[in-house]
Order: structure tokens, then sequence, then C-alpha cells
């Protein structure tokens, strides 16, 4: 019957359900993470007012996380200072999100995401700005949305990443993708290939490389140019993802807080890595709230492929 929702079959793994069961395997939990992805499944009403995407998502989020009552403070790309929650609402979590990722794809209905990831409040202190700039290395879950031919919610509580499908006909979001391993290696490079002109030497000598046949099976080029999206094909397929430090933009356009930590953190998880070039991007300490970093994220060889070129032409220098 479309529009009505059947009832969910018992052996099905919700996101509920396996938050539960991740809950149960910690002898110290105390449920308000649990009650925190419970916010995720839930639907909203929305004002009349028609509002861009971006925005409406962002309120979105704000709204259900501050009435999660698990939340301190809010960072968010679509607002200039951290968000505080009131006291009443205040629980010892921090959530950093990008409430739309790839809002150049809305128009054109190409795929398009959420991202966030979330720390915790070590004291019971006024929540401030030093309580946002904490690096990757004290995330304890992140995930991402990712709004495409299917609705899929991919998240991870430090147990690996784990990959849920929005089932529209049960209303519910069913473990479609346990354990998600990125390939060792992958045969795809993601990059966006207009900005060559302002690449340095190190990215215009890989990607050369990627392409030539004579240093192997060319790899193919693929740019959606929605972090969430080219992420995800990064794990199911492997491969290598570069946003990198340009002539132009010398620390990159991607945003450390909200989009670079939790994509490295669930990039870890998985079995691949995420490094701004330098160092890993779990170990780079934030600085400011909307701090951008490069980042060369994907299947192991393949960064570290990449981490190598880099490091001759630094030599070089
Ligand atoms: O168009 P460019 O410069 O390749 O940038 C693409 C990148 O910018 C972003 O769209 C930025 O995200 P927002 O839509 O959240 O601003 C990423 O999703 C994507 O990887
Ligand atoms: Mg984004
Ligand atoms: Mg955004």
């Amino acid at each position: 019957m479309a529009g009505s929702l059947q009832p969910l079959n018992s052996d099905c793994v919700t996101l509920t359900r396996f938050v539960l069961s991740e809950q149960k395997r910690a002898p110290h939990a105390t449920g308000e993470l649990t009650q925190l992805f419970g916010t995720v499944g839930q639907k909203n009403v929305q004002g009349e007012e028609v509002k861009k995407l971006d925005i409406l998502a962002n309120e979105l989020f704000i709204n259900m996380l501050s009435s999660s009552y698990t939340v301190a403070l809010l960072i968010s790309e679509e607002n200039e200072t951290v968000v505080e929650v009131e006291t009443e609402k205040r629980g010892k979590y921090i959530v950093a999100f990008d409430p739309l990722d790839g809002s150049s794809n809305i128009d054109c209905l190409v795929s398009i995401g959420s991202i966030f990831a979330i720390m915790k409040k070590e004291d019971n202190s006024i929540p401030s700005l030093k309580d946002a700039l904490k690096p990757g290395n004290t995330v304890v879950a992140a995930g991402y949305a990712l709004y495409g031919s299917a609705t899929m919610m991919v998240i991870s509580l430090g147990t690996g990443v784990h990959g849920f499908m929005l089932d529209p006909s049960i209303g519910e979001f069913i473990l479609t993708d346990r354990n998600l391993r990125v390939p060792p290696r992958g045969k795809i490079y993601s990059i966006n290939e207009g900005y060559t002109h302002i690449w340095d030497d190190a990215i215009k000598e890989y990607i050369q490389k990627k392409k030539d046949p004579k240093q192997g099976k060319p790899y193919n080029a693929r740019y959606v140019g929605s972090m969430v999206a080219d992420v995800h094909r990064t794990f199911k397929y492997g491969g290598i993802f570069i946003y990198p430090a340009t002539k132009e933009s010398p620390n990159g356009k991607l945003r450390l807080l909200y989009e670079c930590i939790p994509m490295a953190y669930l990039m870890t998880q998985a079995g691949g890595l995420a490094s701004n070039g330098k160092i890993s991007i779990l170990d780079v300490q934030p600085e400011e709230l909307h701090q951008r970093s490069p980042i060369f994220l994907g299947s192991k060889e393949d960064v570290e492929e990449v981490l190598e070129i880099i490091k001759k032409h630094s030599n070089k220098k």
C-alpha cells in the first residue's frame, strides 16, 4: 500500500536496534549516545516558508539535536560561531556537522549528503569554543547520510563502519553493509582536474602517473563534486579522493571539523588512510572553527603512494 508503513521483520537489524546492541557492549554506557542517534531517523514537519535546502537542513539538525537532551554544543558549517544548547536541554556531547554537503549539486539532482562527528565534553563547565576545537582522535562516533539513488546512513561508533539503507516502506534504516572495509588498493582517482593549473608539482606528478599506461593500467577518473558521494564510492570501490592545497587555496577547500575529520575517522575505521599530506587528519589540532584542510583519503596503498610523491617533492625544496 503506497504511503503506509509495513510491519518490521524481527530479523532486520535496524539502525536503532544496532545502536542499542552497541550500547550493551559498552559496560559504562549511559544510553545518551543511543538517544542521540535516535534523533537521526525521526521525521519533522517543516514550516510553511520555502527556504534554501542547506539552511533548512541546518535548522533541522539544530532543532533535533538540541531537543535530544544529549548535546552541549553544536558546530555547523552554516553557523559562524558555536551553537550552545540551553542549560535545561544540555547533554554531554559535542556534534560538528555539515548539514548539507554538495550544495552545488542540488539543482541538478546529483547526490548530496550530510556529515557529522560526535565528541564528548570533558567537564560540566559552560560550553565554549575551546570545547569545539578537538582533534579527530577524540571523536567517539561519526557518520554521513547520502541522499542518492537510495538514502543511506554510514556510521561508526568506534567498532568498524556500518551502512544502513533506508527502507521507505517501513520507514527504517536497515543494516545492509556490516563492517564496511575499504579495499587496500583501488582503480579510481577522484579530484577536480579543473584546478590542474594551480596544483603543486607533486599532485601533477601523481595524477599523471595514474593516467599513464606505461606506469600500469590507468585509473578511472570519477568526481561528483559532493564529498559524501565521492567518499562513499571510495568506501565501496576503493581508490583515492583528493582535495589538495592549491596555489590559490593553500589550505585546500574542505573544512576540517565537519568534513575532513568525520570522513577521516570513518576511513580509518574501515582500514583506509586519511592524511593532510603531512600527518593523519585525525592528529591535526584545530585552531579555528571553520578551518580548512587539504585531504588525501581512501585505500591505504593509494594514499601511501601519493604521500611518497609529496615527500619526494618536499625533500627537493
Ligand atoms: O567544486 P569543487 O571546488 O571541486 O568543490 C567540491 C567540494 O565542495 C563541497 O561541495 C563543499 O561542501 P558544501 O556543499 O557543504 O559547501 C564538497 O562536498 C565537495 O567535495
Ligand atoms: Mg560540504
Ligand atoms: Mg554544506
